[in-house]
């Protein structure tokens, strides 16, 4: 209901025609040659052909001074601000609906709109102190220009777009951002400030790697691929790859163009999935022939890492609550090319189908919902939209969820308990939480779980995981990860 609402929300502003708007004016003949070239390169992937710019040109960042603010950008980055901004919603959702309400915005102000849309979210705490006393949400436009103007200078903005804005945008930009709140500068609501600031010592150093935009990692898919067959594969369509550092199974790209229409995509010989979460999978370290079970499979990130470790054999468990969101698993498989994993809707945690299955798993993950704050860099909305209240909310699942799922390992079997979170409380806290309540668990040091695979950490980062796993974006470039293997006593 609520996402109809916001169909509408976009459906019912109309956009604004330019004189600059050309692609509407698309003569049958162009819409055929539009569509043929479309066609030809999804049929060859991203094959170069003559005049045609490899994705990464197209996508990588326009050169200062070099861009043009039209009145268009303008006016959809508002249309898109006045819905976002409302933060009812997922905003990758809702940007998808927004581009979908106006498929004749061509690639560059696409592009240019979604990375003002990402900016004012990365940046909304020090726009509303800029804009105050007026909301952003209640003012978009002044938002929007504000936003463009920090990203590509007020020069860059086409005059008639800014109108009468001007000197309040001279101000808006003029305000001393070192005189604002510490929360206000690390662009984090109070309360999630709060906590971060008691728990890193390099919290100066995390908030702005939180602002970043994150490359896109792929992992390899074993059963199908070799990691330097794919960067090969990369290479010879004209995109910058390289092996991700501690992965053995990631490609990085720092550039995002279209991969589904890759053959190496379409073929399943690589998936998207963060290195770090590529490293969660392998610190569960299934093995051939085992019986594992992902808790909380969701669409199958994790399961499909699993299932590529066990090449496919044994038995793969994929649980979740949502039945929506397990059923995007199966068109996953189909590619990747398993037959092991039988993917269960389950109603809650302590479900019937769950019990059945007590003491029968020699390996466990439990992938637990969290607050995802440690994927601010893809979901910045995620922090404006989070609350205390929503983190306890979150915290009794965590709890409740483990102990249910740590009933389903065998004496001497093993649980991963990862989140995406950089929170203590999310992490350390329930694991230690959950150790305290059942002493015939223990932690396993995931130095020791790494090392058995060939995966190496510096000295640093030893320290800093104490016994546990932690991905950082300011010490990896990685989203936030954490995770803990604990293992069951032999009887
Ligand atoms: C972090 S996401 C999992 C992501 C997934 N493992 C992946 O790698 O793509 C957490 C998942 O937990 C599921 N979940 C929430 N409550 C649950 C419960 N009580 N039992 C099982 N799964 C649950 C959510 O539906 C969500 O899909």
């Amino acid at each position: 209901m609520a996402e109809i609402k916001k169909k509408r929300a976009f459906a019912m502003q109309k956009p604004r025609r330019t004189s600059r708007d050309g692609d509407d004016r698309r003569t049958d003949r162009q819409r055929a040659a539009d569509r043929r070239r479309h066609e030809e390169r999804a049929r060859t992937g991203f094959k170069r052909t003559k005049g045609d710019m490899t994705p990464e040109k197209r996508m990588a960042p326009l050169a200062p001074g070099r861009v043009r603010i039209t009145n268009l950008i303008v006016d959809e980055l508002t249309r898109a601000l006045a819905v976002i901004l409302k933060l009812d919603g997922p905003a990758d959702v809702l940007m998808k609906l927004f581009f979908k309400s106006n498929p004749k915005l061509g690639m560059r102000d696409r592009g240019l709109i979604a990375e003002g849309i990402y900016y004012t979210l990365r940046h909304l705490a020090t726009i509303r102190h800029a804009m105050r006393p007026v909301p952003p949400v209640k003012a978009p436009r002044v938002a929007a220009l504000l936003t463009l103007a920090r990203q590509h200078g007020l020069d860059a903005i086409s005059p008639s777009a800014i109108g009468p804005e001007e000197g309040p945008l001279k101000n808006m930009l003029a305000v001393d951002l070192s005189k604002a709140a510490p929360h206000v500068r690390a662009e984090l609501p109070q309360w999630l400030f709060d906590l971060i600031d008691a728990q890193y010592e390099d919290a100066e150093a995390l908030y702005p790697a939180m602002m970043e935009g994150a490359p896109l990692d792929l992992r390899v898919n074993l059963l199908k691929a070799t990691r330097e067959e794919v960067l090969e594969q990369l290479s010879g369509s004209g995109v910058t790859a390289f092996s991700t550092p501690y992965s053995p199974d990631g490609v990085r790209l720092p550039t995002k163009p279209g991969l589904t229409q890759w053959p190496i995509y379409k073929e399943g010989k690589v998936d998207v999935q963060d290195e770090g979460s590529q490293l969660i999978a392998r610190l569960l370290a299934p093995r051939r022939r085992e019986m594992i079970c992902d808790f909380c499979a969701g669409a199958g990130g994790k399961t499909l890492a699993l299932g590529a470790l066990m090449r496919s054999t044994g038995s793969l468990y994929a649980f979740d609550v949502n039945e929506k969101r397990l059923a995007g698993m199966a068109p996953r498989m189909r590619r990747a090319g398993l037959s092991n994993v039988h993917p269960i809707a389950i109603r809650s945690e302590d479900d019937q189908r769950v019990r059945r299955l007590r003491g029968k798993f020699d390996r466990v993950l439990v992938d637990a919902p969290c607050t995802g704050s440690g994927t601010l860099r893809r979901n910045p909305d995620l922090k404006w939209r989070l609350s205390p209240d929503e983190l306890e909310r979150i915290n009794r699942i965590q709890k409740s969820v483990l102990e249910h799922a740590s009933r389903l390992v065998k004496a001497g079997g093993r649980l991963v308990y990862a989140t995406c979170s950089v929170l203590k409380r999310e992490n350390q806290d329930v694991v230690e939480a959950f150790l305290a309540a059942h002493p015939e668990w223990k932690l396993v040091p995931a130095a020791e779980v790494f090392a058995t695979q060939g995966i190496t950490f510096d000295a640093a980062q030893w320290e800093r995981f104490g016994s546990y796993f932690q991905m950082l974006p300011h010490v990896n470039n990685t989203d936030g990860f954490f995770a803990a293997v604990l293992e069951r006593s032999a009887e």
